[in-house]
């Protein structure tokens, strides 16, 4: 579905350089703190911004080159950009439908409106935050695309809010083969509940990726005194950091450390928590 080879992008102090594949029927998380380039490549993989080096190409061309019909089959959400606040949704529509003609299937959009309490005649910029992100997400996926691009698509929304958004997001999945979604946001519950791929930017660069499952299942923290530290099979530690109780460890080797040191404390850890001990800053 989307390969993205070699990407480097300078601005000043800043240079991403990342590649990675995306498969039909995949859904990948992009996880980062603010500022490491997720922006960046979201744009750079719609053509909105000339890489300095690489290739991307999504539905095998490259993204230089995409047909108008290749643009169609692409559903985005940008947290800063939308229609104009002064149109309705009634009014968004008839873009929608001169836009994508019979992809867009109307009778359907307005039913999704309806069930999320979206007013169709009251004009966007007096919907909440949480009103106009249902909007955002529903119009990316209203016109049949088969490759989603999600910059922070539950941001500002509540927890009932935001399952109700990714059970439409993965109806949306379920309902066809062969669509795949690169979703960003900070909630890694979200993803974790959502992604079969989880990729983790630092400063750029792509610090690890991994299968979902596999981070949760066999990445592990171990929580081990300076004493402790010092006596560990090094091994399959990724990553250590100094904490106020000595040092916190990630391993991809959960299991291990918890048959042959069953003294030490070890957690599961969240995809917040991998980040953390993978990204930049802080002692290592
Ligand atoms: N047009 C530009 N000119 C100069 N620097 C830029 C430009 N766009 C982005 N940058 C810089 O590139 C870096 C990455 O920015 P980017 O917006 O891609 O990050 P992000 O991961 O999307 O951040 P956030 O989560 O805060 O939205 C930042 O240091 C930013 O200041």
């Amino acid at each position: 579905m989307l390969e993205v080879k070699d990407l480097k992008k300078k601005y000043n102090n800043f240079q991403l350089d990342c590649s990675f594949r995306i498969e039909e029927d995949q859904v990948v998380g992009l996880v980062g703190r603010n500022g490491v380039g997720k922006t960046t490549l979201f744009r750079s993989i719609l053509g909105l911004l000339r890489p300095d080096e690489g290739e991307i190409n999504l539905f095998g061309r490259s993204v230089a080159h995409l047909t108008e019909a290749d643009k169609a089959r692409i559903g985005v959400t940008f947290p800063h950009s939308f229609f104009s606040e002064q149109l309705t949704i009634a009014e968004i529509k008839q873009v929608m439908i001169a836009t994508y003609s019979a992809q867009f299937n109307a009778a359907e959009f307005d039913q999704k409106c309806n069930r999320l309490q979206l007013p169709l005649d009251k004009k966007v910029k007096n919907f909440s935050t949480g009103m106009q992100t249902k909007l955002k997400l529903l119009l990316a996926m209203s016109h049949e695309a088969d490759f989603l691009l999600l910059d922070e698509p539950t941001s500002g929304l509540d927890v009932i809010v935001r399952n109700e958004i990714l059970g439409m997001l993965q109806d949306y999945l379920d309902q066809k083969n062969n669509r795949s979604v690169l979703i960003s946001s900070h909630i890694s519950s979200d993803l974790e509940q959502l992604c079969d791929f989880i990729i983790l930017i630092d400063d750029g660069k792509i610090i690890l990726q991994e299968e979902t499952d596999n981070l949760l299942n066999h990445y592990g923290i171990l929580k081990v005194s300076e004493q402790e530290y010092s006596s560990l099979e090094q091994e399959f530690i990724l990553a250590a950091k100094k904490r106020s109780y000595g040092y916190a460890c990630l391993t991809n080797e959960r299991r291990y450390y918890q048959e042959n040191y069953p003294k030490i404390a070890i957690e599961k850890g969240s995809i917040d928590e991998v980040l953390m001990l993978l990204a930049k800053g802080e002692e290592q």
